[in-house]
């Protein structure tokens, strides 16, 4: 379990991190998103030990890993947004160069750099020059390098920028089968959809804090049962609105072209009981769908600064939606 609480940054006199939390269970694939300039970059450096911190702490399994930052570098592995590969040695001479670094030599290095290449899928290409790599085929590369000493938790920061899709799509994988194989991983991005399609859970970070974290699932289903409900009728317009007015849970009823737009504070069993109370009225309903929300949509609403709103954990906002 990685824990972050109150972290704080400062450069001259800007606060990039204001009081900072951050929960990353054990084998979670964390999304960590947040506009351009709200922190993400020095968080990730702070975490991996690169940048210290005026305040707060950074805890690993309940060790204070900025006190400790040799040990904190043992379990974590890093891929910067901007990679550099020394493009005079060949991939396997790179490997072989990383491994020393953290005293892994001989045939242990290469019998480890070996099946990391083939997991990321480079495995034929050790004699040949890093500069003569794709981009794509770099980044994989310092994938491998940053799990060359078994690290618990990876650290990746926009791993997918610059990747055209397909290279993007095999990247992806290869952070699922690691997610799999019981690694903790966190990536900053900025493309939400691919988060919400891979990842298990998310923070949102915006001047500095955390304004939202969970479990994804979690925060979808919480968006969706804020959303209206919205019901297509066939015939029989005036008893579905006799049934909808009398509804306990009915909180407004409003029309969408011809569809009833209605808030509805129900969960799915209540939903589906108005539905059988509209069908037992004799109302034909052709459609009756909970409109389904977006990470998107609560990233935008969540960064929007013409109201400022700052919440610590996902259960303190539980009026946001409603
Ligand atoms: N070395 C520095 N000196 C001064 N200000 C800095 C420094 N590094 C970052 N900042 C400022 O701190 C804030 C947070 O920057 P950071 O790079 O952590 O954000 P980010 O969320 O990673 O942004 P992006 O998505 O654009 O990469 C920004 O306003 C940035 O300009």
């Amino acid at each position: 379990m990685l824990t972050i609480r109150n972290l704080h940054k400062i450069y001259g006199k800007y606060h990039a991190l204001s009081g900072l939390d951050m929960n990353v269970a054990d084998g979670a694939l964390y999304g960590f998103v947040g506009p351009n300039g709200a922190g993400k970059t020095t968080t990730i450096k702070i975490m991996t030990g690169l940048l210290g911190a005026e305040e707060g702490s950074v805890e690993i399994d309940g060790t204070d890993a900025l006190g400790e930052p040799d040990a904190l570098k043992g379990q974590i592995g890093y891929v910067p947004d901007f990679f550099g590969v020394y493009d005079n040695l060949t991939v396997g001479e790179y490997m072989s160069f990383f491994a020393s670094c953290y005293r892994i030599d001989g045939l242990v290095a290469r019998k480890r750099y070996t099946a990391l290449l083939e997991q990321v899928g480079l495995e034929d290409k050790l004699d040949f020059y890093v500069d003569g790599l794709s981009r794509g085929m770099k980044q994989r590369l310092c994938l491998a390098r940053a799990l060359i000493h078994d690290p618990a938790i990876l650290i990746l920061d926009e791993p997918t920028s610059g990747l055209d899709p397909r290279t993007r799509f095999e990247f992806k994988e290869i952070l699922e089968e690691l997610k799999c194989a019981g690694k903790t991983i966190i990536i900053s991005s900025h493309v939400l959809s691919e988060l919400s399609e891979m990842c298990t859970d998310i923070g949102i970070i915006d001047q500095g804090r955390m304004v939202l974290e969970g479990n994804i699932g979690d925060i979808l289903s919480r968006v969706n049962a804020s959303n209206p409900l919205v019901i297509s009728v066939y015939s029989n317009m005036e008893q579905a609105m006799a049934v909808l007015r009398r509804h306990p849970c009915v909180q407004t009823i409003s029309m969408r072209e011809k569809d009833i737009c209605v808030r509805f504070a129900g969960d799915s069993a209540d939903e589906a009981m108005l539905l059988q109370q509209l069908i037992d009225a004799g109302v034909l309903v052709n459609g009756f769908v909970r409109e389904k929300g977006s990470l998107e949509s609560v990233f935008m609403q969540l960064t929007d600064h013409e109201e400022e709103r700052v919440v610590t954990s996902y259960e303190a906002e539980s009026g946001l939606y409603s």
